[in-house]
C-alpha cells in the first residue's frame, strides 16, 4: 500500500530550531541593564527575542522580537556604510582605521601613529562617523541616517526621546572623547551638533526583526529583500561586513569571530545584528550585558544558531550548506 508523505517543511524546521535556541537562551540569566545610561536601566531586563529574515525576504521570529529598544552601538555599522558611500572609502579610512583595538568600546585610545581612532565600531570611530556625515549634511544629517536605517529595516523606525535626552545630559565621556578627536583634527569644530548626531542615531528605535532585516539588507548587497530597494552601495557593504567582522563585538570580538564566525555588531540597548553574507541577517534582543557590553542572551542565541545552522564563515561540518541551502530559497 502506498502512502501519501508530505514533503518537509523546511519553514517549519527553521522555525523549529530558531524556537529551540530561544527556550534554551531563557536559561540564561546572567547580566546586568547598561546603567551608565540612566534610562537604559529601565527597560525590562527579562525581554528576550530573535530573528532571522533570508536575503530572499522570509522572516522568521520567536520572544519579543517586535519588542523596540534603542539601537545604540548598531547604530555604527550602518553609519560607516553610510560615511564611505558619501565620501569613498580612502577618505574614511584617512580618518578612522580598521584595527581591532582590544579595548572598551569608550576607551580613550587612538592609534599613537596616526592619531585615528583605531576603527568605527568603537565610540571613537562612530563620532567620527558622525562628523564625517554632519561636515556633508548639516543638520540634515541625522535625517539623512533616519532615511537610510528605516529602508534597510522595510519599514519608518521610531525614536526614544527620553533615552536620547538621557544621554546628552550624561554623555561627557563621550563629549571628552569628541574633543580629542577635535585635538587630533580628525574631525571639525562643530563637536556638539557631531555628539549630538552621535546620540541621536543611538536612540533610534528597531525590534529584533528590524534588526533582521538590516541585517538582510548587507547580506543581500545593499538591497533590502523584502522591498527590492538598494539601500547601500556595494563596496561599502563589504567593507562593513569587513570591519564587523573583525571589530564588531568590542574587545570580544577575536573570540567572536573564533567561535561564532559572523560579522555582527551589538549595542548596550540590548541588541545583535549578524549578517552571513548571501543568506540571511540575525537580530537578537536581549537587554542584560555581559561586563563587555555584549547582550549574553544574545550571544547565547547567535551561537547556537552559528551552530545549528552551520553559519561559521569557516564551517567544517558541512551543516551550512546542506541545511541553509534547502531554507534560504
Ligand atoms: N556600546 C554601545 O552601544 C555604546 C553606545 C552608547 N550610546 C555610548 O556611546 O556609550
Amino acid at each position: 500500500m502506498s502512502m501519501n508523505i508530505a514533503p518537509p517543511d523546511h519553514r517549519d524546521e527553521l522555525q523549529f530550531i530558531l524556537d529551540d535556541v530561544y527556550r534554551r537562551g531563557l536559561d540564561q540569566r546572567d547580566g546586568a541593564l547598561a546603567d551608565y545610561i540612566p534610562e537604559l536601566a529601565r527597560v525590562e531586563p527579562e525581554s528576550f527575542g530573535i530573528a532571522i529574515a533570508t536575503a530572499k525576504g522570509k522572516v522568521y521570529a520567536v520572544g519579543d522580537a517586535e519588542v523596540a529598544f534603542t539601537i545604540q552601538s548598531v547604530s555604527k555599522a550602518f553609519g560607516y556604510c553610510l560615511a564611505i558611500e558619501q565620501i569613498g572609502r580612502a577618505q574614511v579610512l584617512q580618518r578612522v582605521g580598521v584595527e581591532p583595538s582590544g579595548d572598551a568600546f569608550n576607551a580613550i585610545e587612538f592609534d599613537p601613529h596616526t592619531r585615528r581612532p583605531y576603527n568605527p565600531m568603537v565610540n571613537a570611530g562612530a563620532i567620527t562617523v558622525a562628523g564625517i556625515l554632519h561636515d556633508r549634511f548639516g543638520d540634515g544629517a541625522f535625517d539623512f541616517m533616519m532615511d537610510r536605517f528605516s529602508r534597510a529595516a522595510g519599514r519608518p523606525l521610531g525614536f526614544d526621546e527620553k533615552v536620547y535626552r538621557s544621554e546628552s545630559e550624561t554623555g561627557h565621556r563621550n563629549r571628552a572623547i569628541a574633543h580629542l578627536l577635535l585635538a587630533g583634527g580628525i574631525i571639525s569644530e562643530a563637536v556638539e551638533a557631531i555628539v549630538d548626531l552621535y546620540f541621536r542615531q543611538c536612540s533610534i528605535l528597531v525590534t529584533a526583526v528590524d534588526l533582521a532585516r538590516m541585517g538582510a539588507t548587507l547580506a543581500n548587497m545593499g538591497e533590502n529583500p523584502m522591498t527590492g530597494d538598494q539601500v547601500f552601495e556595494l563596496q561599502a557593504v563589504r567593507d562593513t561586513q569587513a570591519v564587523m567582522f573583525s571589530c564588531g563585538m568590542y574587545d570580544y570580538s577575536g573570540n567572536w569571530i573564533y567561535d561564532i564566525g559572523i560579522p555582527a555588531k551589538s549595542g548596550v540597548g540590548g541588541g545583535i545584528v549578524g549578517v552571513v553574507n548571501r543568506q540571511l541577517g540575525i537580530g537578537t534582543y536581549s537587554p542584560r550585558l555581559d561586563r563587555k557590553g555584549n547582550s549574553v542572551r544574545g550571544v547565547a542565541a547567535v551561537a547556537a544558531l552559528s551552530d545549528e545552522l552551520g553559519l561559521h564563515a569557516f564551517d567544517c561540518t558541512n551543516v551550512g550548506s546542506s541545511l541553509l541551502g534547502r531554507f534560504i530559497t
